[in-house]
């Protein structure tokens, strides 16, 4: 079975997932693409033979459209998931879920309503090679009983649109998953700490930002969100437990000798960096509808979760003080408690 794919959102993401989804994914099809901007949406529908709608309600509704991937800007998201929700579609929703806690609650009741799983979340870490082989490290026991884990997320610059806010919300949102899945654990609390300011920063943000949170199981994570560092977009990880250290390795890369020197490459963006991941994450997709599963992700809940621990480490950010993430408790047809 060909997937019949609709897209709402032709973007820079968007437009990377059409690409994907046309040459890297087998069994997946673009069909229908919308945008606000009919013409990029033109630009991105036309090479690969899909049609043009008028908006995310039309994508839903079509009848050439079996699942629903949503790459609009954020505070989109949470309508056009609940519309496929409501038409019983699957539907991928980059990150994040919705912008509030509260929106993201309507869509995991909506989900719960229709009594199956339909919604995946564009968490894409859970499908990077490296972290996946540092879970089954953890979970196999290997180093004992998890205490701390120290990670950096490192950008080499952001627009003057990025604001502090997004240090959490559009940054830190990763680590929060991956952290979550990684230690089979929920963070409770959440703090941040700013360190000297680097000077390549614009004047209104805060940057670099220290995030400090604490598991229900008594974890302390420190992540360095720093989305001015110029060197290259790098991303750490190191879980220390009881018996071991852990550590995320870096993409493979060549190691160059010569001139004195003994190098390898570090990448430049996200895109380079979890290439790979986002082809993984997309084909599990596709390949979990072709069969009629339910998709087996990062689902409605953990994107509840992630905008819920992202808004408290705003709050934190803010206010200079520890807030408490607050969470509800996970229903049991998102599989219990953490
Ligand atoms: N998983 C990851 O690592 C990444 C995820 N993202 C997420 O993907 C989403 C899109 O990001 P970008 O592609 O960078 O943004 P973008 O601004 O390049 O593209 C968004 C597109 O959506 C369109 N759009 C906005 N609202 C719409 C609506 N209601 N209906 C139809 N079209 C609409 C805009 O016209 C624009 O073309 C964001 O939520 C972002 O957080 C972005 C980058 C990386
Ligand atoms: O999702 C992403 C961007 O939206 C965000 O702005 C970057 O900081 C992240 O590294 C990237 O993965």
């Amino acid at each position: 079975m060909t997937v019949r794919v609709g897209v709402i959102g032709a973007g820079w993401i968007g437009t990377e997932h059409i690409r994907r989804l046309t040459h890297t994914v087998t069994g997946a099809r673009v069909t229908a693409v919308t945008d606000l901007d009919a013409d990029r949406a033109a630009r991105a529908a036309g090479p690969v033979g899909a049609r043009v709608l008028p908006d995310g309600a039309a994508v839903v509704a079509a009848g050439d459209v079996d699942a629903v991937l949503v790459t609009s800007w954020g505070p989109t998201h949470a309508g056009h998931v609940l519309a496929a929700v409501a038409a019983g579609k699957p539907v991928f929703c980059e990150k994040p879920l919705a912008t509030t806690a509260e929106d993201c609650l309507r869509i995991v009741e909506a989900e719960q309503a229709r009594g199956r799983r339909l919604v995946q979340v564009g968490f894409m870490r859970r499908y990077d090679a490296g972290y996946r082989q540092l879970k089954e490290v953890i979970d196999a026991g290997r180093i004992g009983t998890p205490l701390i884990v120290h990670c950096a997320h490192r950008n080499p610059g952001v627009p003057d649109t990025y604001t502090s806010d997004m240090a959490a919300l559009d940054t830190a949102v990763h680590e929060v998953d991956v952290l979550r899945w990684l230690l089979d654990d929920e963070i409770v609390s959440a703090q941040v700490v700013l360190p000297r300011a680097t000077r390549h920063r614009a004047a209104h943000l805060k940057d670099p930002q220290i995030m400090l949170f604490e598991t229900a199981k008594g974890v302390r994570i420190d992540l360095e969100v720093f989305v001015n560092c110029r060197y290259g977009y790098d991303i750490q990880c190191e879980a220390v437990g009881e018996e071991g250290l852990a550590r995320l390795p870096d993409p493979a890369a060549v190691a160059v000798r010569g001139a004195g020197q003994h190098t390898t490459p570090v990448p430049t963006d996200w895109v380079a960096r979890f290439q790979d991941a986002f082809d993984t994450e997309f084909r599990e997709w596709i390949a979990g509808i072709a069969a009629g599963e339910a998709p087996t992700g990062p689902s409605a809940w953990d994107g509840y979760a992630a905008t819920a621990i992202t808004t408290a480490t705003v709050e934190a950010l803010n206010s200079g003080a520890v807030v408490t993430t607050d969470l509800k408790p996970r229903p049991a047809f998102y599989g219990g408690a953490a």
